[in-house]
């Protein structure tokens, strides 16, 4: 976003005025030069807990929707409401994104959303599904994953929309683009997304097969940038972030769009005909009765 004050050189959207000293890059650097103490200002829902350190730049957002963070239509647009707040706060230049859930980063789409409902929901759905990811993967924020627990599909989904990947060691938990194993597909945003962080031969093996990596395999194949263990997953995120700080934002953004641009603008040429491609496909009986089945075999699961 430009600043208010006048610029001596044309301020691109969406860039800030290149400023000479990395104390003044950033947002941050737009706010009067007065030393306060450490400041925190939180916002809260049901679904979503905020914490934005005003002194460092840096929020941390809290996933707490139990039992599992399902990315339901609540979710997605608590979700996206949380994320317009902290890219219009010039006091906000990097987010890290964890949840509050123990043992569980998020389960992915909520299927109840997919299943026996209405087309017009089905529509309405898959757009904050796009929103959320035009969002995030878009931001201008630099974009930490803390991820403390399994992540399959949609939660996959949000942690390779950051821009780096920190993981808990812990045997139990996977990640991966697991929707084969649904019997649904993985969109092209999805893949296109997963390809960009992984190439494109790991993208096709793991997409194929559905497959739910352990946390070992997910940083040896680059799904995860970095395995810690959990007492030092936010201290490590902290310390991640301040690096990526540490250069001015104009540059490390333009970058970041230039890396991402591709991709974006594809999904928003497509956006309204990959919504009418999801409401028919998961409308056709055998997908509703691959989801119940699904749905079926994660209770029993359980007994
Ligand atoms: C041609 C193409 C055109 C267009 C594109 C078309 C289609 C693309 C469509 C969709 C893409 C979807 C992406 C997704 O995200 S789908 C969701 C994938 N998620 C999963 O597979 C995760 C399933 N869940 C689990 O594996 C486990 O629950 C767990 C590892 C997350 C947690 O295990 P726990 O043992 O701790 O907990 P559970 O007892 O299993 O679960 C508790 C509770 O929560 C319910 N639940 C779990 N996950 C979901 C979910 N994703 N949605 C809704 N509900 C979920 C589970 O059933 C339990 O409920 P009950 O307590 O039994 O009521």
């Amino acid at each position: 976003m430009c600043p208010s004050v006048p610029l001596p050189s044309p301020c691109p959207p969406g860039i800030l005025f290149p400023y000479s000293s990395p104390q003044l890059w950033g947002r941050a650097a737009l706010q009067p030069p007065v030393l306060l103490p450490t400041q925190r200002r939180t916002f809260s829902n049901n679904k979503i807990l905020v914490e934005l350190d005003t002194s460092s730049g840096v929020a941390t957002m809290k996933f707490k929707s139990p039992p599992v963070n399902s990315l339901s239509l609540d979710f997605l647009t608590e979700f996206c409401i949380s994320l317009e707040k902290l890219e219009n706060d010039r006091a906000c230049r990097a987010l890290i994104i964890t949840s509050a859930i123990p043992r569980i980063f998020s389960s992915g789409l909520d299927i109840m959303e997919m299943f026996g409902k209405s087309t017009e929901h089905y529509a309405e759905f898959w757009r904050a599904v796009q929103e959320m990811w035009l969002r995030l993967y878009g931001s201008s924020m630099v974009t930490v994953a803390a991820i403390n627990g399994s992540s399959p599909a949609g939660g996959c989904l949000i942690a390779l929309s950051c821009d780096y990947r920190i993981m808990v060691e812990n045997p139990k938990y996977v990640i991966g683009l697991n929707e084969a194993q649904l019997g649904i597909v993985a969109p092209f945003w999805f893949k296109d997304t997963f390809v960009n962080t992984v190439g494109h031969r790991v993208a096709e093996r793991s997409l194929q097969l559905g497959l739910l990596h352990p946390v070992t395999e997910a940083h040896q194949i680059g799904l995860v940038d970095e395995v810690v263990p959990e007492e030092k997953l936010q201290e490590k995120a902290a310390a991640v972030v301040a690096q990526w700080l540490a250069l001015p934002d104009h540059a490390r953004q333009l970058t970041k769009s230039m890396m991402r641009k591709a991709v974006l603008d594809h999904m928003l040429a497509h956006r309204e005909e990959d919504i009418q491609n999801f409401v028919k496909f998961i409308s056709k009986d055998s997908i509703q009765k691959s989801l119940s089945m699904y749905m079926e075999m994660l209770k029993k699961k359980k007994s």
